[in-house]
Protein backbone atom coordinates (compact mmCIF):
# COMPACT_ATOMS: atom_id res chain seq x y z
CA UNK A 1 0.00 0.00 0.00
CA UNK A 2 1.26 3.67 -0.89
CA UNK A 3 2.46 5.35 2.54
CA UNK A 4 0.13 8.25 1.69
CA UNK A 5 -2.85 5.92 1.68
CA UNK A 6 -5.25 5.89 4.44
CA UNK A 7 -4.72 2.57 6.15
CA UNK A 8 -8.23 0.30 6.04
CA UNK A 9 -8.83 -0.87 9.25
CA UNK A 10 -11.70 -3.28 10.92
CA UNK A 11 -12.23 -4.68 7.32
CA UNK A 12 -14.98 -1.67 6.44
CA UNK A 13 -12.71 -0.26 4.64
CA UNK A 14 -12.24 2.89 6.54
CA UNK A 15 -8.56 4.42 8.07
CA UNK A 16 -7.81 4.30 11.49
CA UNK A 17 -6.84 6.86 13.12
CA UNK A 18 -3.01 6.78 14.11
CA UNK A 19 -2.21 7.20 17.90
CA UNK A 20 -5.38 5.84 19.04
CA UNK A 21 -7.09 9.29 19.60
CA UNK A 22 -3.90 11.26 20.44
CA UNK A 23 -3.58 14.86 18.60
CA UNK A 24 -0.78 15.40 16.73
CA UNK A 25 0.12 15.26 12.55
CA UNK A 26 -0.77 12.00 12.75
CA UNK A 27 -3.88 12.20 14.26
CA UNK A 28 -4.88 15.18 11.81
CA UNK A 29 -3.86 12.98 8.90
CA UNK A 30 -6.13 10.12 10.25
CA UNK A 31 -9.47 12.31 10.43
CA UNK A 32 -8.57 13.83 7.41
CA UNK A 33 -8.66 10.66 5.69
CA UNK A 34 -11.67 9.53 7.67
CA UNK A 35 -13.59 12.27 6.31
CA UNK A 36 -12.37 11.92 2.49
CA UNK A 37 -13.03 8.22 2.82
CA UNK A 38 -16.44 8.99 4.15
CA UNK A 39 -17.34 10.97 1.46
CA UNK A 40 -17.76 14.36 4.12
CA UNK A 41 -15.01 16.59 2.70
CA UNK A 42 -16.35 18.30 -0.53
CA UNK A 43 -15.27 20.23 -3.09
CA UNK A 44 -17.46 22.71 -5.43
CA UNK A 45 -19.63 25.43 -4.49
CA UNK A 46 -21.42 25.91 -1.09
CA UNK A 47 -23.61 27.81 0.90
CA UNK A 48 -22.87 28.20 4.15
CA UNK A 49 -25.61 28.55 7.47
CA UNK A 50 -24.41 32.26 6.89
CA UNK A 51 -25.10 32.83 3.40
CA UNK A 52 -21.20 33.16 2.73
CA UNK A 53 -20.03 30.72 0.24
CA UNK A 54 -17.18 28.24 0.11
CA UNK A 55 -15.20 25.88 -2.44
CA UNK A 56 -14.89 23.52 0.10
CA UNK A 57 -17.80 21.75 2.79
CA UNK A 58 -17.59 19.15 5.80
CA UNK A 59 -20.75 17.16 5.47
CA UNK A 60 -20.20 15.44 8.66
CA UNK A 61 -23.54 13.86 8.49
CA UNK A 62 -21.64 11.58 6.12
CA UNK A 63 -18.82 10.26 8.00
CA UNK A 64 -21.35 10.02 11.13
CA UNK A 65 -23.64 7.68 9.38
CA UNK A 66 -21.09 5.08 10.05
CA UNK A 67 -21.49 4.64 14.01
CA UNK A 68 -18.10 3.57 13.98
CA UNK A 69 -16.42 6.14 12.49
CA UNK A 70 -18.64 8.52 14.87
CA UNK A 71 -17.26 6.56 17.83
CA UNK A 72 -13.77 6.87 16.70
CA UNK A 73 -13.97 10.57 15.98
CA UNK A 74 -16.29 10.89 19.28
CA UNK A 75 -13.10 9.06 21.33
CA UNK A 76 -10.57 11.23 19.67
CA UNK A 77 -12.10 14.08 20.55
CA UNK A 78 -12.85 13.55 24.41
CA UNK A 79 -9.10 12.50 24.30
CA UNK A 80 -8.33 15.82 22.90
CA UNK A 81 -10.80 17.75 25.43
CA UNK A 82 -9.29 15.62 28.30
CA UNK A 83 -5.91 17.40 27.76
CA UNK A 84 -7.27 20.86 27.99
CA UNK A 85 -9.97 20.42 30.84
CA UNK A 86 -8.61 22.43 33.92
CA UNK A 87 -7.91 19.71 36.36
CA UNK A 88 -10.84 17.79 38.26
CA UNK A 89 -12.75 18.43 35.21
CA UNK A 90 -12.61 15.85 33.51
CA UNK A 91 -14.38 12.92 33.17
CA UNK A 92 -16.35 11.85 35.90
CA UNK A 93 -17.03 9.20 38.05
CA UNK A 94 -18.12 9.22 41.74
CA UNK A 95 -21.61 8.25 43.36
CA UNK A 96 -24.90 8.64 41.22
CA UNK A 97 -27.74 10.51 42.66
CA UNK A 98 -31.42 11.49 41.63
CA UNK A 99 -31.23 14.79 40.02
CA UNK A 100 -31.96 14.04 35.97
CA UNK A 101 -32.40 10.68 36.59
CA UNK A 102 -35.54 8.49 36.66
CA UNK A 103 -36.72 7.09 40.12
CA UNK A 104 -35.16 3.85 40.88
CA UNK A 105 -31.71 4.45 38.21
CA UNK A 106 -28.74 4.94 40.19
CA UNK A 107 -24.92 4.02 40.00
CA UNK A 108 -24.61 0.62 38.60
CA UNK A 109 -27.71 1.61 36.03
CA UNK A 110 -25.47 3.12 33.56
CA UNK A 111 -26.81 6.25 34.13
CA UNK A 112 -24.70 9.20 34.68
CA UNK A 113 -25.95 11.47 37.33
CA UNK A 114 -26.16 15.80 36.88
CA UNK A 115 -23.09 16.88 38.07
CA UNK A 116 -24.53 18.27 41.68
CA UNK A 117 -25.36 14.96 43.10
CA UNK A 118 -21.55 13.46 42.19
CA UNK A 119 -20.31 13.72 45.93
CA UNK A 120 -16.84 14.77 46.46
CA UNK A 121 -16.65 17.22 43.94
CA UNK A 122 -18.82 19.33 44.97
CA UNK A 123 -18.31 21.35 48.24
CA UNK A 124 -15.97 24.49 46.15
CA UNK A 125 -13.22 22.21 44.44
CA UNK A 126 -13.53 21.56 40.83
CA UNK A 127 -16.12 19.26 39.15
CA UNK A 128 -16.47 17.06 36.80
CA UNK A 129 -17.72 17.33 33.59
CA UNK A 130 -21.68 16.91 33.55
CA UNK A 131 -22.83 17.04 30.36
CA UNK A 132 -21.91 17.55 26.53
CA UNK A 133 -23.96 19.88 24.79
CA UNK A 134 -23.75 20.18 20.84
CA UNK A 135 -26.13 22.05 18.58
CA UNK A 136 -28.87 20.53 16.75
CA UNK A 137 -28.64 19.16 14.26
CA UNK A 138 -24.88 18.55 13.74
CA UNK A 139 -23.73 18.58 17.48
CA UNK A 140 -26.01 15.65 18.51
CA UNK A 141 -24.53 12.77 17.40
CA UNK A 142 -21.01 13.84 18.34
CA UNK A 143 -21.75 15.11 21.70
CA UNK A 144 -23.44 11.86 22.22
CA UNK A 145 -20.02 10.17 21.42
CA UNK A 146 -18.44 12.22 23.28
CA UNK A 147 -20.43 12.28 26.48
CA UNK A 148 -20.09 8.54 26.46
CA UNK A 149 -16.08 8.58 26.74
CA UNK A 150 -16.76 11.88 29.21
CA UNK A 151 -18.62 9.69 30.96
CA UNK A 152 -20.92 12.91 31.12
CA UNK A 153 -24.56 13.16 30.00
CA UNK A 154 -25.42 13.90 26.49
CA UNK A 155 -27.59 17.26 25.58
CA UNK A 156 -28.44 19.09 22.79
CA UNK A 157 -29.35 22.94 22.01
CA UNK A 158 -32.03 24.01 19.61
CA UNK A 159 -33.11 26.92 17.65
CA UNK A 160 -35.76 28.62 19.31
CA UNK A 161 -38.31 30.97 16.64
CA UNK A 162 -36.17 33.71 17.19
CA UNK A 163 -32.72 31.86 16.09
CA UNK A 164 -31.20 31.63 19.51
CA UNK A 165 -29.99 28.29 20.89
CA UNK A 166 -32.31 26.72 23.42
CA UNK A 167 -32.12 23.56 25.68
CA UNK A 168 -35.27 22.28 25.64
CA UNK A 169 -37.00 18.68 26.20
CA UNK A 170 -36.41 19.09 30.00
CA UNK A 171 -33.00 19.22 30.00
CA UNK A 172 -31.69 20.74 33.21
CA UNK A 173 -28.02 21.73 34.18
CA UNK A 174 -27.23 22.46 37.94
CA UNK A 175 -25.84 25.80 38.55
CA UNK A 176 -22.40 26.09 37.67
CA UNK A 177 -22.23 22.52 36.42
CA UNK A 178 -19.49 22.43 33.72
CA UNK A 179 -19.65 21.53 30.09
CA UNK A 180 -18.52 20.98 26.82
CA UNK A 181 -19.90 21.97 23.90
CA UNK A 182 -18.89 20.36 20.25
CA UNK A 183 -20.00 20.91 16.89
CA UNK A 184 -19.29 19.11 13.67
CA UNK A 185 -17.76 22.00 12.03
CA UNK A 186 -16.42 25.52 13.04
CA UNK A 187 -16.96 28.10 10.40
CA UNK A 188 -17.86 31.84 12.04
CA UNK A 189 -18.44 30.02 15.35
CA UNK A 190 -21.59 31.69 16.03
CA UNK A 191 -23.32 28.44 16.67
CA UNK A 192 -20.86 27.61 19.25
CA UNK A 193 -21.49 30.58 20.72
CA UNK A 194 -25.19 30.67 20.79
CA UNK A 195 -25.03 27.00 22.03
CA UNK A 196 -22.58 28.09 25.05
CA UNK A 197 -25.20 31.23 25.24
CA UNK A 198 -28.21 28.27 25.85
CA UNK A 199 -26.02 26.86 28.36
CA UNK A 200 -25.21 29.59 30.66
CA UNK A 201 -28.77 30.54 30.12
CA UNK A 202 -29.84 27.30 31.76
CA UNK A 203 -27.04 28.23 34.63
CA UNK A 204 -24.11 25.65 33.25
CA UNK A 205 -20.18 26.80 32.74
CA UNK A 206 -18.93 25.99 29.40
CA UNK A 207 -14.82 24.62 30.57
CA UNK A 208 -13.73 23.85 26.68
CA UNK A 209 -15.54 23.94 23.39
CA UNK A 210 -14.55 20.85 20.68
CA UNK A 211 -14.85 20.46 17.26
CA UNK A 212 -14.07 17.70 14.74
CA UNK A 213 -13.74 20.53 11.89
CA UNK A 214 -12.32 24.09 12.39
CA UNK A 215 -12.81 25.89 9.37
CA UNK A 216 -11.18 29.03 10.84
CA UNK A 217 -7.59 27.76 11.52
CA UNK A 218 -7.64 28.93 15.13
CA UNK A 219 -9.17 32.45 14.12
CA UNK A 220 -12.26 31.61 16.56
CA UNK A 221 -12.25 32.29 19.99
CA UNK A 222 -14.46 31.46 23.01
CA UNK A 223 -13.14 32.47 25.57
CA UNK A 224 -12.24 28.72 27.12
CA UNK A 225 -10.22 26.37 25.45
CA UNK A 226 -11.08 25.15 21.63
CA UNK A 227 -10.11 22.11 20.29
CA UNK A 228 -10.36 20.75 16.86
CA UNK A 229 -9.18 17.45 15.46
CA UNK A 230 -8.19 18.81 11.84
CA UNK A 231 -8.09 23.03 11.76
CA UNK A 232 -6.98 24.79 8.95
CA UNK A 233 -8.23 27.81 7.49
CA UNK A 234 -11.02 27.32 4.57
CA UNK A 235 -11.78 30.33 2.15
CA UNK A 236 -15.59 31.57 2.63
CA UNK A 237 -16.45 34.72 0.44
CA UNK A 238 -19.79 37.29 0.67
CA UNK A 239 -21.55 35.89 -1.78
CA UNK A 240 -20.79 39.48 -3.84
CA UNK A 241 -17.35 38.51 -3.93
CA UNK A 242 -17.57 35.05 -4.44
CA UNK A 243 -14.75 33.74 -7.49
CA UNK A 244 -17.25 30.73 -8.06
CA UNK A 245 -20.22 32.97 -8.78
CA UNK A 246 -18.48 35.08 -11.38
CA UNK A 247 -16.84 31.57 -12.85
CA UNK A 248 -20.99 30.70 -13.03
CA UNK A 249 -20.24 27.47 -11.01
CA UNK A 250 -23.77 26.25 -9.79
CA UNK A 251 -24.42 26.95 -5.97
CA UNK A 252 -25.11 23.80 -3.38
CA UNK A 253 -26.79 23.74 -0.67
CA UNK A 254 -25.45 19.96 0.31
CA UNK A 255 -27.13 19.56 3.46
CA UNK A 256 -30.70 19.92 1.83
CA UNK A 257 -30.16 16.94 -0.72
O1 LIG B 1 -19.55 28.31 12.84
P1 LIG B 1 -20.81 28.71 12.15
O2 LIG B 1 -20.63 29.86 11.20
O3 LIG B 1 -21.94 28.91 13.11
O4 LIG B 1 -21.24 27.52 11.20
C1 LIG B 1 -21.17 26.18 11.53
C2 LIG B 1 -22.50 25.64 11.89
O5 LIG B 1 -23.37 25.63 10.82
C3 LIG B 1 -23.88 24.32 10.65
O6 LIG B 1 -25.08 24.10 11.30
P2 LIG B 1 -26.50 24.60 10.75
O7 LIG B 1 -26.84 25.90 11.39
O8 LIG B 1 -26.53 24.59 9.26
O9 LIG B 1 -27.50 23.57 11.33
P3 LIG B 1 -27.48 21.97 11.28
O10 LIG B 1 -26.54 21.56 12.37
O11 LIG B 1 -28.88 21.63 11.58
O12 LIG B 1 -27.03 21.51 9.95
C4 LIG B 1 -22.79 23.44 11.19
O13 LIG B 1 -23.28 22.14 11.49
C5 LIG B 1 -22.41 24.20 12.34
O14 LIG B 1 -23.33 23.96 13.37
O1 LIG C 1 -20.33 27.05 7.75
C1 LIG C 1 -21.13 26.11 7.60
O2 LIG C 1 -22.34 26.24 7.57
C2 LIG C 1 -20.60 24.74 7.45
C3 LIG C 1 -19.39 24.49 6.83
C4 LIG C 1 -18.98 23.16 6.70
O3 LIG C 1 -17.91 22.85 6.16
N1 LIG C 1 -19.78 22.20 7.18
C5 LIG C 1 -20.95 22.46 7.77
O4 LIG C 1 -21.65 21.54 8.20
N2 LIG C 1 -21.36 23.73 7.90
Amino acid sequence: MNAAEPRPSRGNGLPDMPGGGQTGEGETAGVAALLERTGAHRRGHFVLTTGLHSDEFFLLAQSFQYPEVLEQLGAALAAALRRVLPPGEGPAGGPAGEGGAPAGWAAGDGLRPVAGDRGPAGGGGARPVGAVVGPAMGGVLLAHAVARVLKARSLFAEKDDGGAMRLKRGFRLEPGEPVVVVEDAVTTGGSVRKTMDAVAAAGGRVVAVGAVVDRSGGGVDFGVPFVALLSRPVAAYPPDRCPLCRQGVPLVAPKQR
